[in-house]
């Protein structure tokens, strides 16, 4: 079980970059106080998903920064990531810590109160409630959390706690004081006209909460 101690973490989206390039804006947004990312490419074949990991890697390695895959293990495995996420629909984590001995953290998304019990969240480093907010860059989701919902996860687990969906600097204090150990940020960072600003904003009405 790997130790969880990040607080902002920034989930790629290439599309919401703005025709940027992709590894400028998670720079940027590491240089403003992400200090955890997320590789998430749900439609480019498996060589150019590895391809753009190993050079996204690149660049994060400079800054230590540790780098989870999407829901692919055979790329997270062979670009060396920090670990994987996975969710209710992906495979299982018994069988990526079977796979995958190197994997560090491992995220699981949680969408029923019911799963909090089950051998997948027992075995992942972090519970992400998704999505706290609804939001349209991701629409397939089954459970709008929300603050109470975070509060009551809270009082049911003590794994550290990630919330994502239309997080940003406005309800990123509330989230935290509901319960949230870490938020997680598509849209707000990597469509910011700044995305160092926007990270900086995010990470400090985290640190002041
Ligand atoms: C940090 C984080 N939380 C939730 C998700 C969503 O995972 P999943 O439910 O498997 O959906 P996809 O991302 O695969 O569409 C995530 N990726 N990251
Ligand atoms: C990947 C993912 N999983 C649950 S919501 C979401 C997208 C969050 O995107 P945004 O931060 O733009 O609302
Ligand atoms: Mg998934």
């Amino acid at each position: 079980m790997a130790a969880f101690n990040h607080k902002l973490y920034l989930v790629t989206d290439d599309a919401a970059c703005l025709g940027r390039d992709l590894v400028t804006v998670v720079e940027a947004a590491v240089l403003g106080g992400v200090d955890l990312v997320q590789i998430r490419e749900k439609y480019l074949p498996e060589n150019a998903f590895l391809e753009k990991t190993l050079r996204l890697k690149e660049m994060l390695d400079k800054y230590n920064t540790p780098l989870i895959v999407n829901d692919n293990l055979q790329v997270a495995s062979r670009a060396g990531a920090a670990g994987i996420h996975v969710g209710n629909n992906d495979i299982a984590p018994a069988e990526i810590l079977q796979q995958w001995s190197a994997c560090g953290i491992l995220g699981y998304s949680l969408e029923y109160e019911e799963h909090l019990q089950s051998s997948h969240v027992k075995l992942a480093d972090y519970v992400a409630l998704s999505p706290v907010f609804s939001t349209p860059t991701k629409t397939d989701t089954v459970t709008e959390w929300g603050l109470d919902g975070i509060t009551h996860i809270r009082s049911l687990t003590t794994k550290p706690i990630v919330a994502i969906g239309r997080v940003n600097a406005k309800n990123a204090g509330n989230i935290i004081r509901a319960g949230a150990d870490c938020l997680a940020v598509v849209s707000a960072i990597c469509s910011a006209p700044a995305p160092a600003k926007a990270a900086e904003e995010i990470r400090n009405e985290i640190e002041k909460a």
